[in-house]
């Protein structure tokens, strides 16, 4: 999966783009806010319906616009396809592929998976368990079919569940909703607790090049105690449950521990060291997809050199390439990648105050 063209209206400091891409690497460079955040998070909006750094989506659209529209043409397995966006300043979103529109964004999802990586996102190591819960749910969402609606049913049921919880039901009333709770917080589990096997094979190879004097342990924590069931655990826990008004444990509680020894990764490693750890867990994702579904996702890097030596820079840009996906990197300084790079990168794009040009001839001799 690759984005052959790119059409950007109205986002961000972007009046107008139009873009021909490399299925390789894309290097994106230009001067602090000149709008290469602003490239990348377009895409990502293209595949998510979403900003990657704000909730708020009307803040992508450019401020003197009612409106962003993206559009881009796509290399799918299958064939091309057009997908195209449109978001309007009163919040309605009308999204189309092949000139059909969607009805849900997660269909957008399936059909453009986006990785993502920036200066925040070793956020995902300190924050609390939501991210990481998020991250694993990225792959268990790709990979099997299954996990959208379990994990949908598990959220409603939760809701009515904790709606109950606050009028203070009886156990018996609550009991009837706790059936399907737990069996799709089972089918939760089972598939995030598969995914994150699966992951950890390959994670220890990029770990092992990345951060090759320390041991990282991942595991996967289910949400509720490890030695009894959900179904112990809800009746056990349910004078508490109503104490509090809501749900204690379960798959909305689910974690994946990083640890070095006994100790947290955060509190055993550099910054840079967990960036290159975020990186290793991103780079897996994208592999493990591959391997499972013969999909390639679409990585946006930004600001790659920061806090990383020439020699890791150098690395996570090898290791990026080899999963054969499509990047998008963006640097102030060119030079900064390109001198870390065997080859010229692909394509070179130069972002000035929101216009985006094309390079055409590589800095490089
Ligand atoms: N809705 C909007 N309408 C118009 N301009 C906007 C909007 N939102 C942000 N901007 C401006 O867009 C510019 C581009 O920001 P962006 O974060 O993409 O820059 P950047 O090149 O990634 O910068 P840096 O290297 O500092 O990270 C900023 O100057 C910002 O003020």
């Amino acid at each position: 999966m690759s984005l052959a063209q790119l059409q950007i209206t109205s986002f961000r400091n972007i009046d107008s783009a139009q873009l021909q891409l490399s299925g390789g690497l894309n290097l994106i460079y230009g001067l602090n806010g000149s709008g290469k955040t602003s490239l990348l998070e377009a895409i990502y909006f293209l595949g998510m319906g979403r900003s990657f750094r704000s909730h708020l989506s009307q803040r992508v659209i450019k401020s003197d616009s009612d409106q962003l529209t993206l559009f881009a043409q796509l290399n799918l397995d299958k064939g091309q396809a057009k997908l195209g966006l449109r978001r309007h300043r009163n919040g309605d979103i009308e999204v189309r592929l092949d000139g059909n529109k969607l009805q849900r964004l997660s269909t957008l999802a399936e059909t453009l998976p986006i990785q993502v990586i920036t200066p925040e996102s070793f956020a995902l190591l300190f924050e609390g368990p939501k991210a990481r819960r998020q991250f694993i749910d990225w792959g268990a969402f790709h990979t099997d079919p299954q996990f959208y609606l379990a994990w949908s049913n598990v959220r409603r049921i939760l809701k009515q569940r904790n709606q109950l919880l606050k009028r203070e039901s009886s156990y018996q009333e609550i009991e009837y909703w706790d059936r399907d709770l737990i069996r799709y917080t089972e089918q939760v589990t089972e598939i995030r607790n598969q995914y994150v096997h699966s992951l950890n094979e390959l994670l220890t190879g990029i770990i092992e090049k990345f951060l090759p004097q320390v041991e990282v342990k991942v595991s996967f924590t289910r949400g509720w105690d490890s030695k009894t069931t959900y179904s112990e655990q809800l009746q056990s826990q349910y004078a508490r449950d109503i104490a509090s008004g809501h749900t204690g444990s379960g798959a909305h509680k689910a974690d994946l521990r990083l640890r070095v020894g006994s100790m947290p990764v955060q509190d055993a490693l550099s910054r840079g060291q967990l960036k290159l750890l975020v990186c290793a867990l991103r780079i897996a994702q994208g592999k493990l997809l591959k391997q499972q579904i013969n999909k390639h996702s679409v990585y946006l890097v930004d600001d790659l050199p920061s806090e990383l030596d020439a020699g890791h820079r150098q690395l996570l840009l090898k290791q990026l390439a080899d999963t054969g996906a499509q990047l998008f990197v963006t640097a102030i300084d060119p030079a900064a990648i390109v001198d870390s790079l065997h080859c010229p990168p692909d394509r070179m794009f130069h972002v000035e105050q929101g216009n985006v040009t094309v390079i055409e001839q590589p800095l490089r001799e």
